[in-house]
């Protein structure tokens, strides 16, 4: 964690720190409380107490030159440090100019650089590398020459940079008096929704330094300042773990989004600070690579502000940079999830095992209710239970023949039976459309699945292959499996008809030839799912960067 945050905002030069002695640090000398809230900086102790004999310590607003002062808990403390006061040293180093003329410039800041010096950073920042393009602004004062706002280290995005004094004056107080628009992009944990259920809300809470942590800001009812931040879902993952807000802040706080939308349980992906238990469970339940969420995932998008000179209205939009996009497209990419039908002794399960040895994750529902028939098993115990230990028996599996013969009696049992079997059924799938979400393709034999209907099928499955061979083979097929003409004929009109079940589906694969041919299918079948899949994942692809503009 850096110290950046210490700093705050409002002040336009030197390195003012400022922070509230927590309740559970009473008894402590002020020169050891500062050098534990300043470890970071590099600054010893020794170097602190000459800093307080100096007089750059203050105490609830006194000057005191009493390294050894007592703190009582609660004070709020603050201390000058000296910075290298106009000796900024000019760095070479990329800068991202999206606007400039003779009074400002408009930058794309990449994540990874401090703005301007700090006490934590004397180095290194785009102040320098802005004194190394633009040498004149080294006539204005101080450590932040031409600063009139500033994002995180870790923000990417616009900046607006005043050239010249005048300018900075200008534009400081058009800031001051929020007349500049400012929207971000935040890739936030979960889907935000206010307590109206509208994907969109305000945040109106008093943001101030957190007393439990100092280095930290937080909504706090005393001492905090007036915040306010509008923000709109424009997109969520389809597992729902992730949404694209915009932003829009009305003031400027240090860490204002990351605190607020924290604040509303919904903290930026990525954001070890103000969302490390998300952060922590997302990696744990997602399995994600943390390296996709590397930094807060937010992103200045959109500047607007009248040109101090011109008068003339300028806005800025800059497209989210390759991190950023890189965690959306991961955030949305998905599975492409295929039903297998067909009439019984089609080839349903052979085209199934041959697309499984090639990789594809196989769900199949026969095998599925061979699982749940199994002694003890879900099936079996509440057959058992509705129809008795007859069609469930001791020491053994539900028994088939049973079921089947009932099921021939009466459609009032095969209704009873598959509504306790197909919900066993559907849960299961769905389970194993979660547990592949990593995959491209994954492939779902369930025979019954388009007589579920239309809706049905959407929730089930993207698309249904079918499968089809010419009707005496098939017979024959079935016939050497030991069904007779009065059970092929009796399991068929439980179903859809060949005809109805192939209209419902994307394609169809030809089982009419060998095994061999079989397997020729389904290469050019895998080959064009997995097209299928890639013009999916574009289309989502061009939705999503059509949302915050070329670039
Ligand atoms: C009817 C039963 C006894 C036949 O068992 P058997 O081992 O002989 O066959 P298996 O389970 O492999 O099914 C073979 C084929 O029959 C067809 N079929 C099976 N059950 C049904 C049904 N209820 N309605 C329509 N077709 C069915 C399917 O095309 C299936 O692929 C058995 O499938 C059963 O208990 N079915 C009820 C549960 C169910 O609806 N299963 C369908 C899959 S979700
Ligand atoms: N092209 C083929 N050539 C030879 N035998 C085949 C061919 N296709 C499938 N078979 C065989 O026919 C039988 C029925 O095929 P399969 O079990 O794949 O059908 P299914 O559609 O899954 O049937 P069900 O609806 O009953 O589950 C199997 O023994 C299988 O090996």
């Amino acid at each position: 964690m850096t110290h950046e945050a210490i700093f705050d905002e409002s002040a336009t030069s030197g390195g003012v720190w400022n922070a509230v002695v927590p309740e559970g640090m009473a008894g402590e000398r002020l020169d050891v409380f500062l050098a534990g809230e300043l470890r970071e900086s590099g600054l010893s102790r020794s170097k602190l107490q000459g800093l307080i004999k100096a007089g750059k310590a203050t105490v609830d607003g006194c000057v005191t030159t009493k390294p050894r002062l007592v703190l009582e808990g609660g004070e709020s403390v603050s201390l000058l440090v000296d910075l290298p006061g106009g000796d900024l040293t000019p760095e070479e180093g990329d800068l991202d100019v999206v606007y400039e003329d003779e009074s400002l410039v408009v930058l794309n800041k990449p994540a990874g650089l401090t703005v301007h010096p700090a006490p934590t950073q004397t180095e290194n920042t785009l102040v320098h590398r802005l004194v190394h393009h633009y040498p004149g602004m080294l006539d204005m004062e101080g450590e932040r020459p031409g600063i009139v706002h500033r994002i995180d280290k870790d923000t990417s995005g616009l900046i607006l940079v005043a050239l010249d004094e005048g300018t900075r004056l200008d534009l400081s107080e058009d800031f001051a008096e929020r007349r500049v628009e400012k929207h971000y992009l935040a890739v936030v944990h979960g889907v935000p929704c206010s307590t109206s259920r509208a994907s969109h809300g305000e945040i109106e809470a008093p943001i101030g330094r957190d007393p439990r942590h100092k280095t930290r800001m937080a909504v706090t009812e005393k001492g905090g300042r007036e915040a306010r931040t509008a923000w709109e879902v424009l997109w969520s993952s389809p597992d729902r773990r992730a949404s694209l807000v915009r932003v829009r802040i009305f003031t400027g706080r240090t860490h204002q989004i990351r605190v607020h939308m924290a604040h509303i349980g919904h903290p930026l992906m990525g954001d070890e600070v103000y969302g490390a238990r998300q952060h922590k469970q997302w990696l744990r339940e997602t399995g994600c690579d943390p390296a996709l969420a590397p930094r807060q995932m937010l992103h200045a998008w959109r500047l607007g502000f009248e040109h101090p000179e011109t008068g003339e209205r300028l806005d800025f939009m800059q497209a989210p940079p390759e991190d950023f996009r890189r965690l959306m497209f991961h955030l949305a990419r998905t599975t492409l999830r295929v039903g297998i039908v067909g009439m019984p002794g089609c080839g349903k399960s052979a085209l199934s095992a041959m697309l499984e040895r090639r990789g594809v994750p196989l769900f199949s529902a026969d095998a599925v209710v061979r699982e749940l028939y199994a002694e003890g098993e879900d099936g079996w115990v509440l057959i058992r239970r509705r129809f008795g230990a007859e069609f469930a028996p001791d020491g053994g599996p539900v028994n088939k023949a049973r079921v089947l013969a009932s099921m021939r009696e009466s459609a009032e049992f095969r209704k009873e039976l598959e509504g306790i079997v197909h919900p066993l059924v559907d849960h299961r799938l769905n389970a194993f459309w979660d547990a592949h979400t990593g995959a491209t393709v994954a492939v779902a034999e369930v025979p019954l699945l388009v007589e579920g209907g239309a809706d049905v099928q959407n929730e089930q499955a993207d698309i249904a292959v079918g499968v089809r061979c010419p009707e005496d083979v098939r017979r024959g097929r079935l016939m050497a499996r030991g069904w007779d003409d009065a059970t092929i004929a009796l399991i068929e009109s439980w179903q859809w008809s060949e005809a109805d079940k192939l209209s419902r589906c994307a394609e169809v694969v030809d089982n009419s030839g060998t095994l061999d041919d079989l397997d020729r299918e389904a290469d050019a079948l895998l080959a064009r799912l997995e097209g299928e899949h890639a013009r999916r994942e574009a289309e989502v692809r061009a939705r999503i960067a059509a949302l915050w503009g070329a670039g």
